[in-house]
């Protein structure tokens, strides 16, 4: 099996990411070369390997400073043991969604701070977690595993009212001393009425029964009157609505109340900052409000895989793209922000990164500028065979291919998480028809069970093989899109919902093995003659990029390296003609 002679490039670079953060010299020194042998032996200090995979993390009293990154440990999906005892690492916790194989966990003694990662609730096979003397704040999870004998948060931040799930109130006061703010059993503090929940009475005396009731009563009556205020409210928004929808379209305006509707429900706060308000990445740039988007009409785009697209024409400024994300894994506004902040701050020219988002409990949108001349995938199959078909040029094809930059940033930077996503609908192409490498970072956001069902990594070989993705992965989804270009045909991995695609590495293999290879080009491109030795030569590196074993696919360098050696041709006038007659 691949993952047997392999050195699993992916979990090195997760290492070597976290080595980045600390900035420690003799961890610099000593990680270096292979991280685990098959034999399960290695020369990493502090590592745990088993059958060539990294099961342990274990850098304890190493006066490590720095941060750790939310997605350090996506890769290491064989972690089972993971300690920073005792250094002195700041910043929020990482999530643990990819790592479902931990058992122990202890990051106590350092400064970590933000609030507990919802991811933790995940681990089924979590045993012990150590998240004592940090400066951790919010309130404590409803951990419930039942597998977890040692849980202790003592001397951190924490506040609210400990949940009263059976295996937190299995622990003693001991787990919980030294948060000033934390009340409920087993700590020996009695919750104030407004934490307390009503089947907890307390003992004290009447008054505090009277109290109880007053404000039982303020409360019901502050609800009736939220409750006409959000009728008149809502009545006023549908007359609104009723008169713009003369001018638009009736499908269109249904999908923007869902979006009307939604953020109504969001009028209760969350946190100071982010309540019902668009918050921009980019402090430049033309900034609007929420409300500017709701009065807006809209026009969907499509329904994605995490949820739906529309593009709204402003009326005080060019059309931007709201994309309502569905199906996220749980993340506190903390965490949700911290991690488009992440996908906001990696730049480059390609990169196409969100202008703004918005959190509330129940819809999170990411908007993005307006990429007018659409996507890739529609470029290589839109209108074919009809008057309205725009030809497409090997040279126009080349230099698409040549400015997927993106992946040969990926690697060279310390971004560890791949795009995982990469396929023609997600290239966009701006008025000037540069591209534009759009939902990267999106895997950092997803269930990991949500992005097995649908993200075009987890279609990828080793995918189906071991179960992993990786950068390699994202290697395997160019060579699938240089096909895409070449062909003209549309592969598995982007085809829409209503259309069928087909496995192009098989169907090229098959071809070279067969001798049929001429056959394959698109037509609108076999005719350009003069440009025939550069399309074989972009076969030849897409067919490497799409080996069954990652490891056998070459680095995204050398494939961009490889690419720009193609001579571009300049297509000819001659060849124009001889196009025009082949189509
Ligand atoms: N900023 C944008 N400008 C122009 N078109 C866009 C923009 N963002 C998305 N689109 C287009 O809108 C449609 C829906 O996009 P969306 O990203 O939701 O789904 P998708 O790309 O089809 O699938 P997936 O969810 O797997 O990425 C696609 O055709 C996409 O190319």
């Amino acid at each position: 099996e691949d993952s047997q002679d392999s050195f699993h490039e992916y979990e090195r670079d997760a290492l070597l990411a976290l080595k980045k953060g600390f900035n420690n010299s003799f961890l610099d020194g000593n990680w270096s070369g292979i991280q685990c042998y098959i034999n399960s032996t290695t020369n990493w200090f502090g590592i745990q390997c088993i059958d060539g995979q990294v099961t342990g993390v274990s850098l304890e009293n190493m006066g490590l400073i720095g941060k750790i990154e939310p997605d350090a440990l996506v890769n290491l999906a064989e972690l089972s043991v993971l300690s920073f005892k005792n250094n002195s690492i700041s910043g929020n916790l990482m999530d643990f969604s990819y790592d479902s194989k931990l058992k122990k966990v202890d990051l106590s003694a350092n400064r970590f701070d933000g609030e507990i990662s919802s991811s933790l609730l995940g681990l089924n096979s979590l045993e012990s977690l150590q998240l004592q003397d940090n400066n951790l704040v919010g309130s404590i999870l409803g951990f419930n595993q039942s597998r977890l004998r040692e849980f202790n948060v003592s001397y951190n931040n924490l506040s609210g009212k400990i949940p009263e799930t059976g295996i937190l109130q299995s622990f003693s006061h001991s787990s919980f001393v030294g948060n000033q703010d934390l009340c409920g059993a087993p700590t020996p503090t009695a919750c104030s009425s407004s934490l307390n929940d009503s089947s907890n009475p307390s003992n004290s005396d009447k008054k505090n029964h009277t109290f109880s009731a007053t404000l039982v009563m303020v409360n019901v009556i502050v609800l009736v009157v939220l409750l006409i205020f959000f009728i008149i409210y809502y009545k006023y928004k549908k007359l609104k609505k009723q008169m713009k929808r003369r001018n638009s379209v009736e499908v269109v305006e249904e999908k923007r109340e869902v979006i009307t509707n939604n953020s109504m429900e969001n009028s209760v706060p969350r946190g100071e900052e982010d309540k019902g308000k668009l918050m921009f990445l980019d402090k430049k740039g033309t900034h609007f409000e929420l409300d500017d988007l709701l009065k807006a009409s809209a026009e969907g785009l499509g329904n994605g895989n995490f949820g739906n697209c529309y593009k709204v024409m402003l009326e005080t400024g060019p059309a931007v793209v709201v994309k309502r994300l569905t199906d996220l894994k749980p993340l506190s506004s903390d965490e949700f922000v911290k991690y488009v902040h992440a996908i906001a701050d990696k730049k480059h020219p390609n990169l196409f990164p969100p202008l703004a988002y918005y959190y509330s409990k129940d819809e999170k949108l990411l908007l993005y500028k307006y990429a007018s001349n659409g996507n890739l995938y529609n470029r290589i199959h839109g209108g074919r065979g009809t008057p309205n078909r725009v030809l497409f040029r090997w040279s126009t094809r080349l230099s698409i291919a040549r400015a997927l930059e993106y992946l040969h940033l990926a690697i060279r930077s310390q971004t560890i998480a791949p795009h995982g996503n990469l396929k023609s609908s997600n290239v966009l192409l701006d008025e000037n028809d540069e591209v534009l490498v759009s939902d990267y970072g999106l895997i950092s956001l997803i269930a990991l069970p949500i992005a097995t069902q649908r993200m075009v990594s987890y279609k990828s070989p080793e995918y189906q093989g071991y179960k992993r993705v990786s950068k390699k992965s994202d290697v395997w989804s160019y060579g699938c899109l240089l096909l895409e270009l070449l062909t003209g045909r549309i592969p598995t991995q982007s085809a829409p919902q209503e259309a069928n695609g087909a496995d192009l590495c098989s169907w090229v293999n098959r071809a070279v093995r067969e001798e049929w290879t001429a056959e394959i080009f698109d037509v609108e491109i076999a005719a350009q003659r003069s440009a025939n030795h550069g399309m074989l030569r972009l076969m030849q590196i897409a067919m490497k990029c799409c080996e069954k074993s990652p490891e056998k696919r070459p680095d995204m360098a050398e494939v961009l390296r490889e690419v720009e050696d193609i001579k571009v041709i300049v297509d000819s006038e001659d060849e124009d003609l001889s196009l025009d007659q082949s189509l």
